[in-house]
């Protein structure tokens, strides 16, 4: 496939660990219920039927680039990590939080997942809103693509939904280790073909979202999150390499997952791995010892706080991150997602401020 030429390619450049004139910046969750534009779009359609629509989905990516341009480094994909779950025949709704009507109860559930998922056939859909965004976006930034992680998928198709207490979840890991160990690597291989898909159709960089990591004691994440996450980031690589693709950078962000940083830049496999806000920026480079880029990491809340904290909090954060060098390896972004209650107007400040503080 033959797309425009890119003009910016600061995050790929971050990504491979390499020294940048400022830090590229972008936001999880750029495109969403925080923008006007979004809520227009979506008060006319359902929530799936966006991510299924290629020309809408394609719309909702751009949106935060026509509102930021020259100020946002890269476009995210609009799509759901339950997609994934979709595809191995569950049902999900979105009403306003996920909810599956018939999650997983027991391993005898697993019998009800679909057998050799054909997954270009059911997520074909995403690699066509690709496609159509990576044409529209014209060079001007790279775009993203992402799915979730095996433990987060895992989290829901037996919760049910967004959970506190990961009750039933993790009675899995621990009542049924194997039976859980075999669903984690089920999952695991249809991201790989997802992700794989995804760069066919055109994603330039592709994060894995495992978004409840620190919900797991380290051992137990060792145990049972990161076979999967390794398995993801060979897989992918390996697929590319017979397919004579070439690679793109992966990143991992393991949300809370911070006492695991040394081991995760050892032998996770990925490019980058994004931090939340709970390390500071200077120890988590000690903890990955340049052998990995970072993302991260400020607290989202912060976009509420004003626009002085804003800036004083930004220009802390490129300096732990920079360490009074020009920036090298760092990728700019909030530590988890935005909140719909944020003025786009305070987001617009966060990146004039990365743009002013980051600068060699
Ligand atoms: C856990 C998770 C989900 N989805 C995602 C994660 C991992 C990242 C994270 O931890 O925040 C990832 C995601 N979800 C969405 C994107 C699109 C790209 C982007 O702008 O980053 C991405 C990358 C759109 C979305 N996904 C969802 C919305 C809002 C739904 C709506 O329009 O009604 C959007 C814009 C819905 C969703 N989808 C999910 C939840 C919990 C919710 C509801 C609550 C919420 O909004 O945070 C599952």
């Amino acid at each position: 496939m033959s797309f425009p030429p890119l003009k910016n390619d600061l995050i790929l450049r971050a990504a491979r660990g390499e020294e940048t004139e400022r830090a590229p910046v972008w936001v999880m969750r750029q495109a969403g219920r925080y923008l006007p534009e979004f809520r227009a779009v979506r008060a006319e359609h359902g929530f799936f039927e966006i991510c299924r629509t290629a020309e809408l989905a394609k719309e909702i990516t751009l949106q935060p680039i026509r509102r930021y341009t020259g100020l946002i480094d890269a476009a995210i994909i609009f799509s759901d990590i339950l997609v994934v779950p979709q595809a191995l025949g569950m049902e999900v709704q979105m009403n306003p939080g996920p909810h599956f009507p018939d999650p997983l109860a027991t391993p005898a559930d697993i019998e009800k997942l679909t057998k050799n998922v054909d997954v270009d056939k059911e997520l074909g859909y995403v690699y066509e809103a690709i496609t159509q965004t990576r044409h529209a976006l014209n060079g001007e930034v790279p775009l993203i693509g992402f799915c979730g992680a095996p433990w987060t998928l895992f989290s829901y198709m037996i919760e049910g939904g967004g959970t506190k207490t990961f009750q039933k979840c993790k009675s899995w890991l621990f009542l049924y280790p194997e039976e859980s160990k075999a669903l984690l690597n089920r999952i695991a291989d249809v991201c790989i073909d997802f992700l794989v898909g995804q760069i066919k159709a055109g994603a330039q960089l592709v994060q894995v979202f495992d978004s409840w990591a620190g919900e797991l004691a380290p051992h137990h994440f060792e145990e049972f999150s990161l076979p999967s996450l390794q398995r993801i980031a060979s897989g992918v690589r390996e697929k590319l390499a017979a397919a004579n693709i070439p690679a793109v950078p992966m990143t991992l962000f393991p949300k809370g997952a911070n006492s695991q940083l040394p081991s995760l830049a050892d032998k996770a496999g990925y490019d980058v791995i994004g931090i939340d806000w709970c390390i500071d920026p200077a120890d988590a480079r000690k903890a990955v010892g340049g052998k990995v880029a970072l993302q991260g990491n400020l607290d989202p809340m912060l976009l509420y706080g004003g626009r002085d904290a804003i800036e004083r909090e930004v220009k802390r954060m490129c300096e732990r991150f920079r360490g009074g060098k020009a920036p090298k390896g760092w990728i700019c972004n909030l530590g988890h997602g935005i909140t719909p209650g944020v003025d786009p107007e305070d987001l617009r400040w966060f990146f004039e401020c990365v743009h002013k503080y980051s600068a060699a």
